[in-house]
């Protein structure tokens, strides 16, 4: 990907991206906010909400996008085919579960393997904690996540998501959930005017939906900002370098470098750390099924691409 800032031309805060098509604002969260529509110059080029644009106009309030300032951090995701930029330039990854519908503890791993691989901190919200009978059975199952230091924030973002507000304040946030977890409730809780520019695009899109369709950047009251992202129900990690994936699992650093065989795929091999710490009860089971289940993900990208 290319990181030109050399072209010159005005620069911008990518603060939507819809297909091909990118929402540029220049002196984001000022008065003299002004919104540019920008279409990449190469055919290849893709951006993401939060990335850093530079942008030449060629048009009243539109441009064309024609570099980029190196990114800090980049949220993607990727299987053996495919794929898509969330996010750039993140300080913090907010994935948000509820009480109902289910959800999925491989989904949560996921999203803290991207953040680990990236250096993104993390933060989990148990949304919809009012429909109360549902609210042990979603704590167990976020118990192991709790065990490694996570944070779990339990809200009800229909009645109050205040508590969530202080932890948003000055940084850079994106919500990331499964779809119906309440992203988009959130969102408009925190965000008042988020409502009305959703469905601004959705109208000039012709979508129609009311469901999260493409990734929002907006402004918040506190300082910092917030992104709405697309309920998303796969997450993969197919580019994420098979040698790194294990530290990418904290609780396993401690046994890194500690099997017989330095090439350990912490399968079947005597004398396997990790199995050895996994049968001791130091790892969780269900986070060493994410760890194999990830890793055979990344095997058949890298079969795939390999043309196997
Ligand atoms: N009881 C309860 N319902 C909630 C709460 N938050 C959201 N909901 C409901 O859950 C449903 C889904 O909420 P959305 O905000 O659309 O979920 P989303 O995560 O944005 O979903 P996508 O747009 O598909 O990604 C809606 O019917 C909300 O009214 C809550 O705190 N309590
Ligand atoms: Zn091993």
């Amino acid at each position: 990907m290319k990181h030109d800032t050399s072209a010159g031309g005005d620069t911008g805060l990518v603060t939507a991206a819809f297909g091909r098509h990118y929402e540029v604002t220049t002196e984001f969260g000022t008065p003299l906010e002004t919104r540019v529509k920008c279409v990449p110059r190469g055919k290849k080029s893709q951006y993401a909400c939060g990335d850093e644009a530079v942008f030449s106009p060629s048009g009243e309030g539109q441009g064309v996008i024609t570099g980029l300032a190196p990114r800090r951090n980049l949220l993607w995701r990727s299987d053996a085919f495919r794929e898509k930029l969330i996010a750039a330039n993140l300080d913090l990854i907010v994935i948000v579960v509820a009480t109902e519908p289910g959800f999925s503890d491989l989904f949560i791993s996921r999203c803290l393997i991207a953040a680990e691989h990236q250096r993104i901190d993390t933060l989990i919200v148990l949304n919809k904690a009012d429909l109360s009978d549902r609210l042990d059975a979603a704590r167990a199952q976020l118990q192991p996540f709790v065990a490694l230091g996570h944070e779990v924030l339990e809200l009800s973002a229909l009645e109050d998501a205040e508590p969530l507000r202080p932890l948003l304040a000055g940084r850079r946030s994106i919500l990331v959930g499964q779809s119906g977890m309440g992203k988009s409730t959130l969102i408009n809780t925190l965000v008042p005017e988020a409502e009305a520019a959703t469905r601004e695009i959705s109208e000039a899109l012709d979508s129609g939906k009311h469901t999260t369709t493409f990734a929002r950047l907006y402004a918040l009251k506190t300082g910092g900002s917030i992104i709405d992202s697309p309920g998303m129900q796969a997450f993969g990690l197919a580019h994420v370098p098979l040698d790194e994936l294990p530290a990418c699992f904290p609780e396993f650093r401690p046994w890194l470098g500690h099997c017989r065989f330095r090439d350990c795929k912490h399968e079947t091999e005597p004398g396997c750390a990790l199995t050895a710490a996994l049968e001791r009860g130091d790892i969780h089971p269900r986070r060493f099924e994410h760890f194999r289940l990830i890793r055979s993900e990344i095997e058949y990208a890298l079969g795939q691409r390999r043309g196997w």
